[in-house]
């Protein structure tokens, strides 16, 4: 028994089967588990599968809509201090505030641009790879692309739950017009018969 099957047998803790004999398969066989190792060619297989699974599985997640929380830029606007400042790069908001004294381009580069869109000014100072990296640690959410629609003015016809009463109360202001035209008629009624 030479010294790598000695080592593998050790490693693995079993017999290893002679088709093991590619010293490379050792590398392979001590990280899967144990009825897959003795089969290097078997490990092998499992291994790709589950490397398949894993870009499958990535797949599907870049698939999948992420939740990005939508801010418009009023809102974003108001973040304009020391104490809570957001920037907006590209219509993508980042909360800075505690970036702010570690930011190498200063602090009051960021506090200047708060209230719009500072992508011009970004681009201008030539961000690094590493720079464009670290603003993910910072990203909050977006900026709402909807237009503002200018808020639906609601016309609700004024219900007139007092109709009755308000008419009783119209109607008593007019009682003159009905008790004359009465008082006529009986006066006439009068007069005819006394002439008949
Ligand atoms: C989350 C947002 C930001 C992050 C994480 C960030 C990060 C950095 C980093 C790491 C540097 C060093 C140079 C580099 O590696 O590229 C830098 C430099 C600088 N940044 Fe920013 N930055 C941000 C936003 C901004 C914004 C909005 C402005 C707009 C004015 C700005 C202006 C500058 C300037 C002027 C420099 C100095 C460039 C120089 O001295 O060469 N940064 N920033």
């Amino acid at each position: 028994m030479g010294f790598r099957l000695g080592l593998r047998r050790g490693l693995l803790g079993r017999r290893v089967s002679p088709e093991v004999q590619n010293p490379n398969a050792v590398a392979v066989a001590v990280l899967l588990p144990r009825q897959a190792a003795v089969d290097p060619s078997r490990s092998l297989v499992i291994l790709g599968r589950r490397r398949l699974e894993a870009t499958e599985q990535r797949e599907r997640e870049e698939e999948m809509p992420t939740l990005t929380k939508l801010y418009s830029l009023e809102e974003a606007a108001r973040h304009n201090t020391a104490d809570d400042c957001w920037v907006v790069v590209d219509g993508k908001i980042y909360d800075v505030t505690k970036y702010l004294d570690d930011h190498p381009g200063g602090a009051d580069v960021l506090l200047e641009v708060t209230g719009k869109d500072a992508k011009e000014e970004f681009d201008d100072a030539g961000h690094s790879e590493s720079a464009k990296e670290l603003m993910q640690d910072y990203f909050i959410g977006e900026l709402d692309p909807t237009p503002n629609i200018p808020e639906m003015e609601v016309f609700r016809k004024e219900q007139d739950v007092n109709f009755a009463s308000k008419l009783m109360a119209n109607a008593a202001q007019y009682w003159p017009i009905p008790a004359t035209v009465v008082g006529i008629s009986v006066v006439i009624a009068v007069l005819y018969a006394r002439q008949k």
